[in-house]
């Protein structure tokens, strides 16, 4: 609950005396943030008590596997958290079954043409704004350098590099790359690397199981099979990052939100690099975060002040410097500090040409049954074609009269 006392100045609410702008209300915040982002995210948060002496943040970390249905049963129960931690795709969703509060022309929208376009994009629905981006990214090639420097082979640029360098990593008894089989946004550069696609949305087709969608399944079956990458069916996370630290594999395909510990585990040893192309061309996904607010907040101008305090390009160049993740204010990458960030330097040209997606209430809901298909085919009970073609049924079963 938030109750403001006395109306929103709009100006520095720097907790001044007097009419107008003192805040007061508990804010509740539900953070889906890995540990080493979270202890940031928490801080930045907890400093909005010190602008706002009235108002308590309730700092919430939840995690990122369960929230989205999370939100939803609570917001049923109307016990939803006053913001949400909402990933770009389920703005859609949440916004369409009337759980988010309309932004439009309140203050926790500030500078909104700021935003850079696509994490924008992610954040209307039917016209209005339903969120306030926060971080925008992609996935990369993560390598250790002291491992690719003694197989002597250089960073891929694609896939078939590294099965041509198979033996040279042998013989320098390394894995070469791990690929995730527990979170389907790991297949979709497999998927971008042969043209393919998800669905046409512009058509209202679904293309997982086309030529090209059957040529990905085919692709990461034959990395895993022919021993050139490992793969986990579970717990893919955490397998795949203490692998990655322990040298164990040379290379990792991850995100932003991967930096702070592969740096705390490699230091200057960690080089990244695009993900490397399949038959037809390169491409990696976009993702990202933004801050949503609950449309039955008791009362929202706490929380409308406490989301332009997050997004703002002050706590965006802030969360940038401690950990490297990526600001969505166009402003905020021409801080010194983060211009001089070598992973930003590496990671905003990689955004600005990733693969962008359809921001429909439906896009969230591709994603599971590309899990069990993809761990089908892993575990050996579908063939890569099958896998595709399960996926494409499934898909036609959600949306119906897509082609
Ligand atoms: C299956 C899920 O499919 C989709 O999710 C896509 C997602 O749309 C893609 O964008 C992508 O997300 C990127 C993300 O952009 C990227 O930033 C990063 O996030 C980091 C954070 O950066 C880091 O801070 C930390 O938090 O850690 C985060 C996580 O790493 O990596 C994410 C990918 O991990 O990929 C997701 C697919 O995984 C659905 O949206 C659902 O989530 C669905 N799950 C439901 C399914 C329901 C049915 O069973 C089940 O009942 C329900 O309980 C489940 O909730």
């Amino acid at each position: 609950a938030a109750t403001a006392c006395g109306g929103d100045d709009g100006g520095d609410n720097g907790g001044g005396s007097g009419e107008g702008g003192e805040l007061s209300g508990t804010v509740t915040y539900w953070d889906t943030s890995n540990e080493t982002e979270a202890a940031v995210f928490e801080a930045v948060a907890k400093e909005f008590e010190d602008q706002h002496p009235g108002v308590t943040v309730e700092y919430v970390n939840v995690g990122f596997d369960d929230a989205q249905n999370r939100f939803k049963n609570a917001a049923g129960a109307n016990e939803a958290p006053d913001v949400m931690r909402t990933e770009v795709a389920w703005v859609a969703d949440f916004a369409s079954l009337g759980y988010l509060y309309p932004l439009d022309d309140t203050a926790a929208l500030e500078d909104q043409e700021d935003f850079l376009a696509e994490p924008w994009a992610s954040t209307q629905y039917e016209g209005q704004t339903y969120a306030v981006p926060q971080v925008t990214d992609t996935l990369a090639l993560f390598y250790n350098r002291a491992l690719l420097d003694e197989a002597g082979v250089e960073v891929p640029e694609s896939l078939d590099q590294i099965r041509e360098d198979a033996a040279a990593y042998e013989d320098a008894g390394t894995t070469p790359l791990y690929v995730r089989g527990d979170d389907p946004y790991w297949f979709l550069p497999f998927l971008y690397g042969e043209g393919g696609d998800l669905v046409d949305a512009e058509a209202q087709e679904v293309t997982v199981d086309d030529a090209a969608g059957v040529a990905a399944f085919e692709q990461m079956n034959d990395l895993v099979e022919s021993g050139v990458a490992i793969t986990d069916t579970s717990d893919g996370w955490e397998n795949m990052m203490s692998a990655f630290a322990a040298g164990d594999i040379a290379m990792m395909i991850n995100g932003p939100w991967a930096i702070a510990d592969a740096q705390n585990a490699l230091g200057d040893d960690l080089g990244v690099a695009p993900v490397p192309a399949g038959g037809e061309a390169a491409g990696s996904p976009l993702g990202g975060w933004n801050y949503g607010v609950y449309a039955g907040t008791p009362d929202a101008d706490a929380s409308f002040e406490f989301v332009k305090y997050m997004a703002s390009a002050e706590t965006q160049a802030r969360i940038t410097e401690e950990l490297s993740l990526l600001p969505t204010r166009e402003s905020v990458y021409a801080e010194p500090a983060v211009e001089g960030n070598e992973m930003v330097q590496f990671f905003k040209p990689a955004v600005d040409v990733a693969h962008e997606r359809p921001w429909i209430p439906q896009a969230q809901s591709l994603f599971e049954p590309l899990r069990i298909s993809i761990e089908a085919m892993l575990t050996g009970s579908a063939s890569p074609e099958q896998a595709a073609n399960d996926t494409g049924d499934a898909y036609r079963d959600l949306l119906e009269d897509w082609q």
